[in-house]
């Protein structure tokens, strides 16, 4: 089904976030029907570093790539700016789309870009965040891969302000809104209500961030259709790394980690090794 007509439906579609093929393959084994690429969690895990605008189109792109061969779910990318104007927006839409994205979201503040959820942002004009998204729209070769257009103006020109540039984002012709941080439940239901029955609306909750966390169905009951959980596998993951690497260095030894931990086959079959294999045998003419 594509992302355009899951959206349609009225059940809220929940997208964690994933960064590689191994994340992408574990949460579509866990059932979700859509996936968020999330350049925080790309620059979390493959430069150790803040998302910052540091990594690059091109990395975001090779990582989409690999996520598409693997699953076989929509993947929502995150675009950050599009990496300049418009007509570099215009290159990203065209070069995601070709590494199998479904959707990209693009947000209005400043090149280079930091997290929704650090202070300090500055944002683009709106109108000139409008000529972006026009142009993305122009330069996909699919109207099924959507543009969601997020603002990053809450925190720095109040909610107000916020959702009148949203308007202006729908009215160029975003296919999906993405509010960025609002600060409290009550800033959330607003925008809910106000564009939920209007525009599918997505909600972005990064714990420890300016957000309230709520749970998928609260967020539903809100007006909101789609709800990202960006950074949280890479909290889970770096505190099981983080764990696992002391207990190594404590003990000499894996073994008071077991527990935690696949063993060999275990793991092989979360990657699906056995059916490779016997795909590999069959495609070499050795299956009997
Ligand atoms: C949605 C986001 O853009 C992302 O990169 O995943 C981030 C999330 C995060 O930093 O955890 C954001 O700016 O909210």
């Amino acid at each position: 089904m594509s992302l355009r007509e899951r959206l349609s439906r009225p059940e809220i579609l929940v997208a964690p976030g994933v960064y590689d093929g191994l994340t992408a393959a574990l949460a579509q084994q866990a059932g979700f029907e859509a996936l968020y690429l999330s350049g925080a969690a790309v620059a979390y895990t493959r430069l150790g570093r803040p998302d910052i605008g540091l990594s690059t189109a091109s990395e975001m792109a090779d990582t989409m790539a690999l996520i598409a061969d693997r699953i076989d779910v929509p993947v929502i990318i995150d675009a950050d700016t599009g990496f300049g104007n418009a007509l570099n927006a215009q290159r990203t839409m065209r070069t995601y789309e070709r590494a199998g994205a479904a959707a990209l979201q693009v947000e209005d503040q400043t090149y280079p870009k930091r997290c929704g959820h650090l202070k300090d942002k500055s944002l683009i004009p709106a109108a000139e965040m409008a000529g972006k998204i026009a142009a993305m729209a122009d330069a996909r070769s699919s109207e099924e891969t959507l543009i969601i257009a997020r603002t990053d103006a809450i925190a720095v020109e109040g909610l107000d302000a916020a959702m009148a540039r949203a308007e202006t984002y729908i009215e160029a012709g975003a296919d999906a809104l993405f509010i960025e941080a609002p600060r409290s439940g009550d800033e959330l239901k607003l925008v809910g209500e106000t564009f939920g029955k209007r525009i599918p609306l997505l909600a972005n909750m990064v714990e420890g961030g300016f957000t309230p966390i709520s749970n998928a169905s609260d967020l539903e009951a809100m007006g909101f259709s789609i709800v990202i959980f960006p950074g949280g596998i890479v909290r889970a993951l770096a505190r099981t790394a983080q764990d696992y690497y002391a207990s190594l260095q404590a003990n000499g030894s894996n073994r008071p980690f077991a527990e935690r931990m696949f063993d060999f086959d275990g793991l092989n079959e979360v990657i699906g090794t056995p059916q490779m294999l016997a795909a590999g045998q069959k495609w070499e003419g050795r299956d009997g």
